[in-house]
């Protein structure tokens, strides 16, 4: 993945800086050029590459840093607000609210994966226990509705369109009606694809949008077409009134970074990414957890997104408390692996704990390690109740894992594997034992607990994940890590 790359060069390059005996004026030069180098290759355009240098610059006057002062740090931060202030559009967008019905029309170019994204969206609220519904406006690329009818059918959600109306608004105001009356809280209108220069289809979209009175109206984005993204946005905005845009193919191209930081200048907020064809591949943008991921920083906050969204509320608590409490068996990590496979890639899942990059984990490698993991809870289905509530690794002996192997139709190889896969699980967490979780929300609650575990808060988790080398090993239980 592209991101995940550039995240790696940027990451490296501070890393090397922090290796350094001594941060002078060179070290520091040497390390942003390293950065530069990484931005312009991801397309972000030159004069906003040179902005952040000269700012960091600005910022980190070295000579004038007393002896006391911790300049990596000063020179991580001052990265991080710059790469933020970059792909910050400086306002957020209309968030519909749960239960109150709202419009939401989306519109694009062409093949931009307008109507793949349409679903991505009701799938995602959807989760969340919204009742979503799509209505297929898209009277102009024959299949479209059929295309829609797919995806909406595939994931249990409401849809609307017609084979033989030929006139987008109507089609629109009557689905948008029809999903009122069924009190959905979140109706997703699909219009035509179209080029900039198809006056036509563009006035089309102004009459959809007129006749459906739309709360939002979200402009679909290929992120193929980098700096190109600032004028197409502005196309659009031009016509309806865009209040936020989704950037799709994030995980195919170069061009990832470019697009991100041209669609901020239009200051139209991007507020979610595409990164796959797979309806969960599909992920919240927000600027300063999206930085920090990309820097291998974390975000917690998503992390236990993910898991309020995934673990029912009334298992939660036990949840959280066998996470903090150290004493690992396979059975915590069977039912673990459920909610890993429950939260979506994993590769997203894992890109969310600090100390761990999505460069880790290659793109490709996601069905390869889904299938690992199902291999190793059927090895597990193989296993007695001794054996799963067990801590000591000493139980599992020669016998024990042929007949392990043979009840689950695995190699005797790949027992052995699971197994070592959990001994590097069980050391990371007993090095986490007694690390309490916050509740969602309740960030400051984690710092404020990191820093009685006297860790450092996040930088200071970060090392620790470090010391113990976890990132590789535990993205090396899944095939990553090399
Ligand atoms: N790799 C990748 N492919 C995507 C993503 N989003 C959409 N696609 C693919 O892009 C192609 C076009 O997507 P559609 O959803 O049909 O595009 P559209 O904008 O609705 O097309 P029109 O209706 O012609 O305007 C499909 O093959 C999708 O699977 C993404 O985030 N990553």
């Amino acid at each position: 993945m592209v991101l995940a790359q550039l995240g790696g060069s940027i990451s490296r390059a501070l890393q090397q800086m922090s290796n350094a005996t001594v941060i002078d004026e060179k070290v520091l030069k040497e390390c942003l050029n390293e950065i530069t180098r990484a931005l312009v290759q991801a397309d972000v355009q030159f004069k906003l590459v040179c902005d952040m240098q000269t700012n960091i610059k600005k910022i980190v006057n070295l000579e004038d840093l007393a002896a006391g002062h911790n300049k990596r740090k000063i020179i991580q931060q001052a990265v991080f607000n710059e790469l933020c202030k970059m792909l910050d559009a400086g306002k957020p967008s209309f968030t519909p609210k749960k239960g109150k019905p709202s419009v939401v029309m989306f519109v694009g170019l062409q093949g931009s994966g307008k109507t793949t994204t349409c679903t991505k969206y009701a799938y995602y609220h959807q989760k969340k226990g919204w009742k979503p519904a799509l209505v297929c406006a898209d009277t102009f690329r024959a299949g479209a509705f059929d295309q829609l009818k797919q995806n909406a059918t595939k994931a249990k959600i409401p849809f609307y369109g017609s084979y033989m109306e030929s006139d987008p608004v109507k089609i629109a105001v009557d689905g948008v009606e029809r999903f009122k009356k069924e009190n959905c809280d979140l109706i997703i209108v699909d219009t035509s694809g179209r080029h900039k220069q198809e006056a036509a289809l563009f006035e089309e979209m102004r009459q959809v949008s007129e006749a459906t009175k739309p709360d939002l109206v979200i402009f679909v984005m290929d992120s193929s077409i980098g700096q190109a993204a600032f004028d197409q946005a502005q196309a659009f905005k031009q016509s309806v009134a865009v209040g936020a845009v989704i950037v799709t193919k994030m995980d195919g191209h170069a061009k990832g970074g470019g697009a991100l930081s041209a669609v901020a200048a239009t200051k139209s907020p991007v507020i979610f990414i595409g990164t796959g064809e797979h309806m969960d591949e599909f992920e919240v943008f927000d600027v300063k957890p999206f930085v920090s991921r990309l820097l291998g920083m974390g975000d917690w906050s998503g992390f236990m997104d993910k898991i309020h969204e995934v673990v029912p509320m009334d298992q939660q608590p036990e949840l959280l408390q066998k996470l903090s409490e150290g004493n690992f068996t396979l059975r915590i990590m069977y039912e673990q692996f459920q909610i890993i496979l429950k939260m979506g890639p994993i590769s997203q899942v894992f890109s969310m704990l600090p100390g761990f990059s999505a460069e880790l984990m290659p793109k490709g490698r996601e069905k390869e390690n889904q299938a690992k993991i199902k291999h190793y809870m059927t090895m597990m289905d193989s296993m007695t109740n001794e054996e799963l509530d067990s801590s000591n690794p000493k139980i599992m002996n020669e016998s024990r894992i042929m007949r392990i192997a043979r009840g689950s139709g695995r190699q005797v190889r790949e027992v052995m594997d699971m197994f070592e896969g959990y001994k590097r699980l069980a050391k990371i967490r007993s090095k986490m034992k007694g690390l309490k979780f916050p509740k969602k929300g309740d960030m400051s609650a984690l710092s404020r607990n990191m820093n009685a575990q006297q860790i450092g808060g996040m930088g200071g988790l970060q090392s620790l994940m470090k010391q113990m080398g976890s990132a590789k090993d535990m993205m090396g239980m899944f095939g990553g890590g090399n």
